[in-house]
């Protein structure tokens, strides 16, 4: 179904209701592609009038893909569909039809005609009728919503068409051709959640306190196999950590090698640090207060001046790490941004496997209807770990998706909603207010929520990484960050930049790092991990 998704389609006939002219086909259609810096496609949602009369496509769920596909032609034998929309949506989604495959594949479609917002996308369909505007009167959405539930399609394009959802109206996203040739086998979803098989470890997370461990992202088993694994996932992760922060770790590795304990090796070692994007105020603070304790413990060994600089830093960064809590709300919206490119995407597929395995029920929300390949590749994430996602149309309102996901997400009992966010800089002032809109919206559809705001910096942005963490944060008070690419040339001392409060940051949690582009490159902070492995040395696990 998600080939078919990703299908590129002649931008030509596709949705004939759509208005907009389509915008050129993206070169890129493979969805990973890094996307140039690019104006909204529409005008922002908050130059919007309130009552804003842009015809939201009909948000879709997209739903969890099974990993592999049936070969084509063979009936797929309906595995009683546990899915998680007919664990939480009663009877209008799990229908006998089984057939229905909408909202998929046509979104393909509409994706391939619609999915180059590469240059200067097209202002929105500006004659279409209004549609019932998230921010505005975000409820109304609610009852458009009814999101439909789609089996996945088969890849190859049949004659079919299902069933399309509700209004066909709406350029909406359109039907879903599917080969299956008995009506019987909803080709459905396995039910992610429900059936924590591949990826789930199956028991909630007993996190009251204890600082993040390693041992989570390894799926349950025997108690030793676990263990084994736990130790060996472990290792390999502080392998990578310091190996992505291995260009730091030497410039200090080699600074201790036979040296003599004076003030020169001081002066080189506040050198290293700015250099390593500390910054010149978690330099000051960190030797001072290491040559308070050398002086004090009359350290003449450079082991043992490296030692101590890893204790002091480790303090220093402790007040970044805080464990990210699963159970405090049900479910827990986590609203992500950031810079374009910065990781976000990736990092919510990732996560959405680490909450999974977490014992949680993951959806997600691809408020990315700016990009096309992001809502592509958010997709492919969920197809990945069987999580739906609710989406939109491009050109869609990233607040409407939004708001429908935390509704549904509260429907269906989800243990997390992750939305994602287009890619913005701080200084593009209206999509700065569009995201404070998607935040307001959010909160219409549950007053707690977002739970989390989070920010995904990209640590080869080094310093300049402090300017976005505190425009976003002004703009709608993050709770967290994720910093990704610490494998690249990171230099990794911005988070101790981050911990001083350098240039007025706040000192934002940073709940989990990012060192490659694979599942389990993303884990936790732990200062002490982070601290050995920038200063090249042994790290504690
Ligand atoms: N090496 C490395 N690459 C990463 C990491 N995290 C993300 N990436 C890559 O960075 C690129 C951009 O990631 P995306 O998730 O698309 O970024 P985004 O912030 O969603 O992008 P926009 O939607 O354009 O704003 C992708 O190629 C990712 O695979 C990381 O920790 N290390």
């Amino acid at each position: 179904m998600f080939k078919f998704f990703r299908k590129k389609q002649p931008p030509t006939p596709a949705p004939e209701t759509k208005t907009p002219p389509a915008p050129p086909a993206v070169p890129d259609a493979g969805g990973w592609g890094r996307h140039v810096e690019q104006e909204p496609p529409k005008p922002a949602a908050s130059e919007l009038p309130p009552g804003e009369a842009r015809v939201a496509p009909q948000t879709v769920e997209i739903p969890a893909a099974p990993p592999a596909q049936p070969p084509s032609g063979t009936p797929v034998s309906a595995p009683p569909p546990a899915t998680q929309a007919s664990a939480s949506e009663p009877a209008s989604t799990t229908p006998a039809p089984a057939v229905s495959a909408p909202s998929v594949a046509p979104a393909a479609s509409t994706a391939g005609a619609a999915s180059a917002p590469t240059p200067a996308p097209a202002a929105p369909p500006a004659a279409l009728p209004p549609a019932a505007p998230p921010a505005a009167d975000p409820p109304a959405r609610a009852s458009t919503e009814p999101p439909s539930f789609a089996p996945p399609a088969a890849p190859a394009p049949a004659a079919v068409p299902a069933s399309p959802p509700a209004a066909s109206a709406v350029p909406a996203l359109p039907t879903a051709p599917t080969v299956r040739p008995t009506p019987t086998a909803p080709v459905t979803t396995p039910a992610p959640a429900a059936t924590p098989t591949p990826v789930v470890g199956g028991k909630p997370r007993q996190r009251p306190g204890p600082p993040p461990t390693r041992a989570k992202f390894e799926a349950s088993a025997p108690a030793v196999a676990a263990q084994e694994a736990a130790t060996a996932a472990k290792t390999s992760w502080l392998t990578r950590l310091r190996s992505g922060l291995a260009k730091t770790g030497q410039s200090f590795t080699q600074l201790f090698v036979n040296v003599k304990v004076d003030e020169d090796l001081f002066e080189e070692l506040e050198t290293a640090l700015i250099m390593s994007d500390a910054g010149v105020d978690a330099a000051d603070k960190l030797l001072t207060a290491l040559r308070a304790r050398v002086r004090k413990e009359r350290i003449e060994d450079g082991n043992r001046v490296k030692e101590v600089l890893r204790e002091l830093l480790t303090e220093h960064l402790a007040p970044l790490e805080r464990a990210f809590d699963l159970d405090r709300a049900s479910p827990v919206v986590v609203m992500i941004a950031g810079v374009n490119g910065a990781g976000k995407t990736t990092s919510i597929g990732k996560l959405a496997r680490h909450f999974q395995n977490e014992g949680k029920q993951v959806l997600l929300a691809a408020g990315d209807t700016f990009r096309a390949a992001a809502r592509e590749q958010l997709v492919q994430w969920g197809e990945r770990n069987s999580v739906a996602v609710i989406a939109q149309a491009d050109g869609g309102d990233p607040a409407a998706v939004a708001f429908d996901a935390v509704h549904a997400g509260r429907a269906r009992n989800m243990g997390v909603v992750m939305v994602d966010t287009a890619g913005r800089l701080p200084t593009q002032l209206h999509l700065m207010a569009e995201l404070q809109k998607i935040r307001r919206v959010i909160a219409k559809a549950d007053a707690d929520a977002p739970h989390e705001v989070l920010l995904v910096v990209d640590g080869n942005t080094g310093q300049n990484a402090l300017a976005q963490i505190k425009a976003f944060d002004d703009a709608i008070g993050l709770t967290g960050l994720v910093v990704t690419k610490l494998d690249g040339t990171a230099k990794g001392g911005i988070l101790a930049a981050v911990a001083s409060g350098a240039n007025g940051v706040r000192p934002v949690p940073v709940y989990w790092i990012g060192v490659g582009e694979e599942v389990e490159d993303l884990q936790p902070f732990v200062a002490a991990e982070f601290a050995g492995a920038l200063l090249g040395g042994s790290g504690n696990g």
